[in-house]
């Protein structure tokens, strides 16, 4: 029976690695691999709930099933926060267990850079070698002929995976299953013979078009017809645990607004209490106003910068290597103050993920903050690989040994001082209990002399307060035979006063500030508004309910599919 949780083991070379390999392994893979329910059970087989796993709800399970057990062409969808991207993460996982044997076997793309970054995989586009508004097969397929393993990957294919579809251009779906076809000689199956699962929800950010041009969307085209073979909608919302607030938010996803609703919306212009020291995060549509605002903020706190420099690499063209880069959430140059609200944009583990948010405490070497740690755990790891921190010594009592294991270079649970920002092992009054004495403070500090300073951040997490410091991390952009393009070293963090309506999507974020104002596209009020888990942790400002709209197209649509649900109930 395939499994959705992953114990891989480990060779052992010493007694850390026998103590490491005793551990749950508790890397980035685990986040992928959520701690979920196993789903490929037959049906009549009990659940098996652990203390620590998320258990799939029975919409989810059925979605697994369809996917796993009976490899169906499925679109699953519903509205913000119904679980969309944690079930994507347990199909990917069972997916991948089931045809372990075979690489290139399951293909994880989403339409965006950023999605696919959050699910570990790669644009639809880099995935099929596709150049974007490109609708010409055969010049499509003559170019893809001439990259091998983008070739490869068309013919190997068994599962492919495609996130955030409301964003994916109808053209390209049709054009992706005329090349499957054409590709892999099946002429007589859709999309080639290739499983299709598809997420997202169409009530939420549409195709980027030029010149005010209608979107096309993907449920419109011919191949969408053809190769979706089962529309499931998960109807629970996990994000939002306010029955109140999921109605309101489900008025502004189907375009009716009732006077009570509009009401209520219009209350939540009110600040925002700021009791754990974090203002609002404003989502803004666009990136100039989203710069605008964080730099008024910079300037506002008084305390000395500190400037990271990205160490940028990479094979591409100078002009293409810099676009890539460009396009990178990482920034060229990352300037931070004591005080700064960041947000991190790497994925850790379940309570320190992309869109977490947090105050800079200071800056300080990573060997002060090792020997600052609250509690001897091992920290979990992220898949990147290091970004430039240095390791810390070896000579050190067993909890700063794992945490100094770190791979991604971070430093988990730092115990701060009296004055709530300086690690203990810095603060000569402060006498640490129930651990090895750590360093003394001027040992700590000649050690720090030569590391690069990095950022000591307090984040807001569901589970509570962490203070953690943040090393640099590695961010890349390959082409699609896997050369190395654009590579970015930089720390993980972007300023998080204010960050775009774009970004945010997919994110749950504890306190969000919306100005409708300014909003200009349909869908992106309810991706704006539908970020924040409470309607205690939401503003919204000029509320307007023309601005909550949702595509016409997408209104009709949906019509469609509650009529045949009904139908068929
Ligand atoms: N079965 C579940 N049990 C408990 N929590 C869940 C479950 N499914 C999802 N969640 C939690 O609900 C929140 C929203 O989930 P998720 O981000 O997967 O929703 P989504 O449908 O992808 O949202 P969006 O469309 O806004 O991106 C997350 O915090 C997730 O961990």
């Amino acid at each position: 029976m395939p499994s959705a949780t992953t114990t891989k083991k480990r060779k052992s070379t010493g007694t850390a690695d026998e103590r490491a390999a005793k551990q749950p392994r508790q890397t980035l893979e685990a986040f992928f691999t959520p701690k979920v329910v196993v789903a490929c059970a037959p049906k009549d087989e009990p659940e098996k709930v652990t203390r620590e796993r998320v258990a799939l709800n029975a919409e989810q399970n059925k979605v697994l099933r369809m996917v796993v057990d009976e490899g169906k062409n499925v679109f699953f969808t519903g509205s913000a926060g119904t679980g969309k991207s944690l079930l994507l993460r347990a199909i990917i996982s069972a997916l991948r267990k089931k045809h372990a044997k075979k690489a290139d076997a399951v293909s994880v793309t989403a339409s965006t850079g950023i999605a696919s970054l959050n699910i570990g995989g790669t644009t639809i586009h880099a995935w099929g070698a596709i150049t974007p508004g490109m609708h010409d097969i055969d010049k499509l397929i003559s170019y893809i002929k001439t990259c091998k393993p983008a070739h490869k990957r068309w013919k190997a294919t068994q599962v492919l995976i495609i996130d955030e579809v409301s964003m994916v251009d109808g053209q390209l779906f049709d054009t992706l299953a005329k090349l499957a076809v054409e590709l892999r000689k099946k002429t007589n199956r859709p999309f080639g013979g290739i499983q299709l699962v598809v997420t997202g929800d169409f009530f939420q950010l549409p195709p980027v078009t030029r010149g005010g041009k209608e979107p096309f969307f993907a449920f419109q085209s011919t191949a969408w017809k053809q190769c979706i073979e089962h529309t499931v909608t998960l109807t629970q919302v996990f994000r939002q645990k306010d029955t109140t607030f999921v109605d309101l938010l489900n008025e502004m996803r189907r375009g009716e607004i009732s006077p009570e609703a509009r009401k209520t919306f219009v209350g939540l212009s009110r600040p925002l209490p700021q009791d754990d020291g974090l203002q609002p995060t404003e989502l803004f549509p666009l990136r100039m106003e989203v710069d605008r605002a964080n730099a008024a903020r910079m300037a506002a706190l008084t305390g000395p910068p500190c400037t990271y420099e990205a160490r940028d690499s990479g094979a591409a063209p100078a002009e293409k290597r810099a676009k890539l880069l460009d396009a990178m959430v990482a920034t060229r140059v990352l300037q931070l103050k004591a005080d700064a609200q960041v947000m991190l944009v790497k994925n850790v583990d379940e309570s320190l993920v992309n869109g977490s948010v947090g105050r800079v405490l200071g800056f300080f070497a990573t060997s002060a903050c090792v020997a600052s740690v609250a509690a001897p755990v091992l920290p979990e790891a992220s898949p990147t690989k290091p970004g430039g921190s240095k390791p810390a010594s070896s000579a050190k009592p067993k909890s700063q040994q794992d945490v100094s294991k770190a791979p991604n270079g971070f430093v988990r649970n730092v115990q701060v001082g009296p004055d709530g920002r300086t690690p203990v092992a810095l603060c000569p009054e402060t006498v640490k209990e129930n651990t090895t004495p750590p360093p003394s403070p001027s040992k700590a500090k000649a050690r720090a002399k030569d590391e690069e300073l990095l950022p000591l951040v307090e984040f807001s997490t569901p589970q509570g307060k962490e203070i953690v410091l943040i090393a640099r991390d590695e961010f890349r952009s390959e082409d699609s035979e896997g050369k190395l393009l654009a590579r970015r070293v930089q720390i993980p963090l972007v300023l998080a006063w204010a960050m775009s309506i774009h970004k945010s999507q997919g994110q749950t974020i504890q306190k969000v500030k919306v100005d409708l104002g300014r909003v200009f596209e349909k869908g992106q009020s309810y991706v704006a508004l539908s970020r924040a888990a409470t309607m205690e942790g939401l503003q919204v400002l000029r509320f307007d309910a023309k601005k909550v709209m949702a595509h016409p197209k997408v209104i009709e649509w949906a019509k469609t599919l509650e009529q045949t649900s009904t139908a068929s109930a």
